[in-house]
């Protein structure tokens, strides 16, 4: 069983590795929507993975990190891509929430990653 809990995060950012005149290089931002999901089997009597509550209240501290903030700013993030920002949240997430199962990061409504450890 896979449940998830979905986070939509407003931040700015520009991406400097990005080939001269690409349109990624300018300062813009994004209504980024941020899915966690946990993996497990639901407790027979709860009949839940874990409460989303708890869900909720581990990714609180990356929530305010990254929450209207000029994402670049952010150690980690100075190359923010959907891939690294999937993969920043995952390596933060990890020790607080050990079922997680993915980070998806959907950038724009057509686009995004999603990482689930390893490359
Ligand atoms: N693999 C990646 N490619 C791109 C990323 C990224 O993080 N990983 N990021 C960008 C830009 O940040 C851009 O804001 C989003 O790209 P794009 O989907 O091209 O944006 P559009 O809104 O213009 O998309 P359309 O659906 O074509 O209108 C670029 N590439
Ligand atoms: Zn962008």
């Amino acid at each position: 069983m896979d449940i998830f809990k979905v986070f939509h995060i407003e931040a700015a950012h520009r991406l400097p590795h990005v080939p001269p005149g690409h349109k990624c290089a300018r300062l813009h931002g994004h209504s980024f929507r941020i899915e966690i999901h946990v993996g497990g089997e639901p407790d027979p009597r709860l009949g839940w993975v874990m409460d989303f509550g708890d869900i909720k209240a581990a990714f609180a501290p990356l929530f305010e990190a990254l929450d209207h903030r000029y994402l670049n700013d952010v150690p980690g993030l100075e190359n923010p891509t959907s891939e690294q920002l999937a993969r920043w949240v995952w390596e933060r997430l990890k020790p607080a929430l050990p079922g997680l199962s993915a980070v998806v990061v959907h950038e724009t409504c057509t686009a995004g990653a999603r990482y689930a450890g390893g490359s």
